[in-house]
């Protein structure tokens, strides 16, 4: 800071007459005079006011926040506030009422206000603007009216604050811990308007309102469960989550500290609401785990049903269409394990790599897909699984998909259930 208060000093305009001082400050478009003051070395006459001012200056700058020739804040800044706002509005009904208004003042300046205090703001705003205090509480105008966490000159959320660090050694997994689902829970509800447990397009446009894209596309409908409209269930929604915290973590962090997690859940940083499973070779060891989310990589020739396998775990059927550009290579759901709720992802692997990356290895189990109808499908399976997997520790199971249809002899040397008894694996055939 020092050094950004010198270049402050060099870089600006210094009348000097060995008694005054006058100073203004060349911004890149127009001319901005900060303070004009009257001061003396020799007398020492607003020595440290001078300083003050200077130094108010370069710490907490104007420049990114406000526009003096227009009289108004630049857009940056209402985006920025009005994010906040969202954040704060724990009931997301368009006003700050006293509580939240208290945490937001707490969460910036590590004080709550005396309730006497508290009325005073709204008193300023009520004098100024018409529609600035609705029900006692301050509305989106009153408080950009009034005036941030963890933003840099650009009001840019800091790199920092977005992607805490968090280590994730070699074979272990990422989930949400209970109090992450806790609050993503109040989240969900702060923007189910209409209570019912899903939510609509508008609904989940406003829920991430305080992102700057929109992280989720048409494919996510497509990834998990959705009501008879198609709009994402609360188990949908969370089993989202679920996703994202498991294949990117960095992202889940990014996405919580838009939501204000850490400060909404006094948590140190977003870090606090991941679980880094144990390494899966200890689990293995001792037979026993503590995960949540397992994955299961589905591999099959082009056209051998993977896609409506995937979409039969969400209890889809052939009747529901996906459109190409909307099709997803997930799907997740909640399943019971010893009567205890888990995640099982499924993956649906592309089927014309020559070589499989080692992403599509990696996961809990593998299930083969082959089509009984279609008697080139089953040798596709049986490659697959003598050159990647009869060797691993993967445990594979082999699926007959579309068993409905004729079944045709499939061009193998041995029949798939031969197969699956010569390899001891077990099969899901009719
Ligand atoms: N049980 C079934 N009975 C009849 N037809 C089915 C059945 N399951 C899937 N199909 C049809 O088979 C075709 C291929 O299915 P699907 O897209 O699920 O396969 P895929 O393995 O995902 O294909 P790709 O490798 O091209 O992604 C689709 O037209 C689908 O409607």
């Amino acid at each position: 800071k020092v050094n950004i208060m010198v270049s402050f000093l060099l870089s600006n305009t210094w009348l000097l007459d060995h008694s005054r001082v006058f100073f203004s400050v060349y911004c890149s478009s127009w001319l901005l005079y900060l303070c004009v003051s009257q001061c003396s070395a020799k007398n020492l006459k607003n020595i440290s006011e001078l300083f003050y001012y200077a130094q108010k200056a370069v710490l907490h700058p104007t420049g990114p926040l406000y526009c003096p020739e227009e009289k108004e804040m630049k857009p940056s800044c209402i985006k920025s506030l009005t994010r906040i706002f969202k954040v704060s509005d724990l009931d997301n009904d368009g006003i700050l009422n006293d509580k939240e208004l208290n945490f937001f003042q707490r969460t910036c300046f590590n004080m709550p206000l005396a309730p006497q205090a508290l009325e005073d703001v709204k008193n300023v705003v009520r004098k100024n603007m018409t529609d600035g205090v609705e029900d006692n509480g301050l509305t989106l105008k009153g408080f950009l009216f009034l005036h941030t966490f963890g933003c840099d000159d650009d009001l840019e959320l800091h790199q920092e604050y977005l992607f805490p660090l968090l280590k994730i050694p070699a074979d272990c997994t990422t989930e949400l811990n209970h109090n992450a689902y806790l609050f993503l829970q109040s989240v969900f509800d702060k923007h189910d308007k209409d209570r019912d447990c899903a939510l609509s397009p508008e609904e989940v446009k406003d829920l991430f309102k305080v992102f700057p894209y929109m992280p989720w596309g048409p494919d996510v409908n497509n990834t998990v469960c959705t009501n008879d409209q198609g709009w994402i269930t609360y188990q949908g929604y969370l089993s989202q989550w679920t996703l994202t915290t498991y294949l990117d973590v960095q992202r889940c962090l990014e996405y919580l500290g838009y939501l204000g997690y850490s400060i909404i859940c006094e948590q140190e940083s977003q870090a606090a609401a991941i679980t880094v499973t144990r390494n899966k070779r200890i689990d293995l060891q001792k037979k026993q785990t503590q995960r949540s989310v397992f994955r299961c990589n589905i591999l099959g020739a082009r056209g051998s049903g993977k896609t409506s396998f995937l979409q039969a775990f969400l209890g889809r059927n052939l009747l529901r269409k996906i459109r190409e550009d909307h099709k997803s290579f997930y799907s997740i759901n909640t399943t019971y394990v010893y009567g205890q709720e888990k995640y099982l992802l499924l993956h649906e692997v592309m089927p014309d790599f020559d070589f499989l990356s080692e992403e599509d290895l990696a996961c809990d189990v593998v299930c083969l897909v082959y089509d009984v109808n279609n008697p080139r499908s089953f040798e596709y399976c049986a490659k697959v699984y003598k050159q990647y997997f009869m060797d691993s520790k993967t445990p594979c199971m082999m699926i007959a998909s579309k068993s409905d249809l004729h079944e045709a002899r499939q061009h193998y040397s041995l029949t798939p259930l031969d197969f699956c008894r010569k390899n001891k694996l077990p099969s899901l055939f009719k």
